[in-house]
């Protein structure tokens, strides 16, 4: 498995495929310079006049709601319509799932477009899972982590996407699987974003990979151990954040396989 992981990432980086990104303010210029380093193409476009035609002609598609509003709602709506269309693999990156109501009818709207991957931490995939069973009824919970891997197998099940529930331990759960993923370091938390730039990585690899929990198993598994090696020589959040570019970039091959840890 990790040399197959392996592979996916020289993949990217090879065939340099071009990811349209419709995400918030907040990661834009991150999400993009992550995606240069791992080898991809990124382009952010929202521009209504244009997204369609954005969608036709990327590899995949990353939508990530942080920064809601009306414009950008529309935006994603015609982008996820059209990539379902086309046939073109898209991420979905629930931020924020449950706190407002704005962002659970969006993210109703949005899965009905049935996204080949969502990724989001334990309570946005919870909080997924429960916006789509109350019209059913809500699953019986026992820990939270649990939780959330049924609240994944449940979302799998009604939108056939590969869910990835993102924490100290990853989780990606698919048609009759599940990894887990224990790459990664706390001071993560501490940067913003992350889990957004985790998210394009993802488009990326879906968008050259066509095993969908490979795909996102590699793209978290070098994110994870990038920071993993230079959270070891950093001060704080703010050196973590610039050399995880650079580590991105020149990640060996060595340093992968003497760090990957997950089970499959
Ligand atoms: N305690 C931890 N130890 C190791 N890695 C972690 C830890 N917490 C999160 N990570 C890693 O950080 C990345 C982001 O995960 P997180 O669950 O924080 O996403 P998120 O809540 O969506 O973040 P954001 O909204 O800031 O983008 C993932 O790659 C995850 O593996
Ligand atoms: C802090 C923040 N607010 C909206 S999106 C975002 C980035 C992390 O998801
Ligand atoms: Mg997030």
């Amino acid at each position: 498995m990790e040399q197959l992981l392996w592979k996916h990432i020289q993949n990217v980086r090879t065939k340099s495929p071009l990811v349209h990104n419709i995400t918030n303010y907040v990661v834009m210029n991150n999400t993009a310079n992550a995606l240069l380093a791992i080898g991809a193409s990124p382009i952010m476009a929202h521009a209504h006049q244009e997204v369609e035609e954005m969608v036709n002609i990327c590899q995949a598609l990353v939508i990530n709601i942080g920064t809601l509003d009306e414009y950008w709602t529309v935006s994603m709506i015609q982008a996820a319509k059209a990539a379902n269309r086309l046939n073109k693999p898209w991420i979905l990156d629930p931020v924020g799932a449950g706190a407002t109501s704005y962002r659970d009818t969006t993210l109703e709207y949005l899965l009905s477009f049935r996204p080949t991957v969502i990724r989001g931490n334990a309570s946005e995939i919870l909080a997924l899972a429960k916006l789509n069973q109350e019209k059913t009824k809500g699953v019986d919970s026992t820990a939270q982590s649990n939780d959330a891997v049924q609240a994944a197998q449940y979302l799998h099940k009604q939108f056939g996407s590969t869910v990835c529930i993102s924490g100290e331990t990853d989780i990606i759960v698919a048609e009759g699987k599940e990894m887990r993923l224990f790459n990664g370091n706390a001071l993560m938390t501490k940067v913003t974003g992350l889990g957004c730039t985790a998210t394009a990585i993802i488009g990326a690899f879906i968008a050259v990979t066509e095993n969908v929990a490979e795909a996102a198993a590699a793209a978290i598994s070098l994110l994870n151990i990038a920071c993993e090696l230079v959270a070891k020589n950093v001060e704080g959040p703010g050196s973590l954040q610039m050399h995880l570019l650079d580590k991105l970039y020149n990640l060996t091959q060595t340093e992968f396989d003497q760090h990957i840890k997950l089970s499959a």
